[in-house]
């Protein structure tokens, strides 16, 4: 049987809807009793982040109300120095970076202590060069990439054994030339991300066969135009973030059809509520409207979008103000 890997596209998909999204993301999770405001209470630190990072990419980050999120993100800084994702939850890497990165897009690291946050991703470290999401104990190359980032944002690299970090994540890379979660895990766009990502701001992208891998990220790319995470798989918006932005450092994001990209994007925007779905007519969130619009900003379209960072998936200027210069293969 013809397995159905792919989705139909609308004949006609509308363009880029840029006040709806911002609409959709300022009123998102502002009814305390609304169902998605708890369901998501325990990423809410990345919540944020995902809807503050696409609102500065539309330019709307004066309508936010910055003293309360810095007011939140001081709260949520534990005794450990890591950062919850929300009051009264357990500090993970995955919310200390997310409240790093909005703090640098805000300019003001000043709100936490920078040096205990520095200590507790230090800590996270193992012998092998890995790191654990928390005090747990569960290791995921997700984590390594969430440690050096945030320590690059806060230019305390120095603090951790970089060269063994990126000694594990060469242990992820698989015979396709992609990168699994652990040593042995198979191939998946979002981990490639993580480990181009980190091999980008240790400067370490010559240890990759570049055309090997974009190669295997370019056939993520499918009759709609939208990308999936893996072969077999069903296209979804959030994995044009994770593809495109590794094509990007890669130096080869030419090799992707833009044109039916761009209209896949388009496609996957909700026209009623505002903000992106994973795929067109699914429920729009705040995750997939960041990669959407971060997809958009990537194929540099004439949309009024600030230019995003590939390594960080923070604005670029943002990056250039912490002088930061993540290497890129050209
Ligand atoms: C819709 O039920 C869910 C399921 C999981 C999660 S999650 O574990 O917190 N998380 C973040 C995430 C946030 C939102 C939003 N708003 C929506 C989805 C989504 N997924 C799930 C997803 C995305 N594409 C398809 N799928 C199924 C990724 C996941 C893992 C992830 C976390 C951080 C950074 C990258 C990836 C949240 C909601
Ligand atoms: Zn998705």
């Amino acid at each position: 049987p013809v397995l159905k890997h792919d989705i139909e596209l609308p004949a006609s998909v509308p363009e880029l809807l840029l006040e709806k999204h911002a609409n959709f993301l300022l009123s998102y999770g502002t009814d305390k009793d609304e169902y998605m405001y708890c369901m998501t209470e325990h990423m809410r630190m990345s919540g944020m982040y995902w809807g503050l990072t696409a609102l500065d990419l539309m330019g709307k980050l004066e309508q936010t109300n910055r003293n309360e999120v810095l007011e939140f993100i001081a709260q949520c800084q534990t005794e450990s120095g890591g950062i919850a994702a929300s009051l009264q939850h357990d500090p993970h890497i995955l919310y200390t970076l997310s409240a790093v990165q909005i703090l640098c897009i805000y300019n003001a690291l000043d709100t936490i202590d920078i040096e205990k946050v520095v200590k507790y991703v230090k800590e996270r470290q193992q012998p092998d060069g890995s790191f654990t999401g928390d005090i747990w104990g569960e290791i995921d190359m997700r984590f390594s990439f969430c440690a050096v980032a945030t320590l690059s944002l806060l230019n305390r690299l120095d603090v951790i054994d970089v060269e063994k970090a990126v000694e594990f994540v060469m242990k992820c890379m698989n015979f396709d030339g992609g990168f699994g979660s652990k040593p042995g895990a198979e191939s998946h766009a979002g981990m490639i991300y993580c480990s181009i990502g980190l091999l980008s701001i240790t400067g370490n992208l010559h240890l990759v066969d570049a055309d090997q891998l974009s190669w295997w990220l370019c056939e993520r790319q499918l009759p709609s135009g939208g990308l999936n995470g893996r072969p077999e798989k069903l296209p979804d918006v959030c994995y044009s973030w994770w593809v495109l932005s590794a094509l990007t450092i890669l130096g080869r994001l030419h090799w992707v059809n833009k044109e039916q990209l761009v209209k896949f994007v388009l496609a996957c925007q909700d026209t009623e509520s505002g903000g992106f779905s994973d795929r067109p007519g699914d429920i729009a969130d705040p995750f997939h409207t960041l990669f959407g619009l971060t997809a958009l900003s990537l194929l540099n379209t004439d949309y009024p979008l600030k230019k995003i960072n590939p390594t960080y998936c923070m604005p670029e200027y943002v990056i250039q103000r912490l002088h930061l210069k993540p290497a890129r293969l050209d």
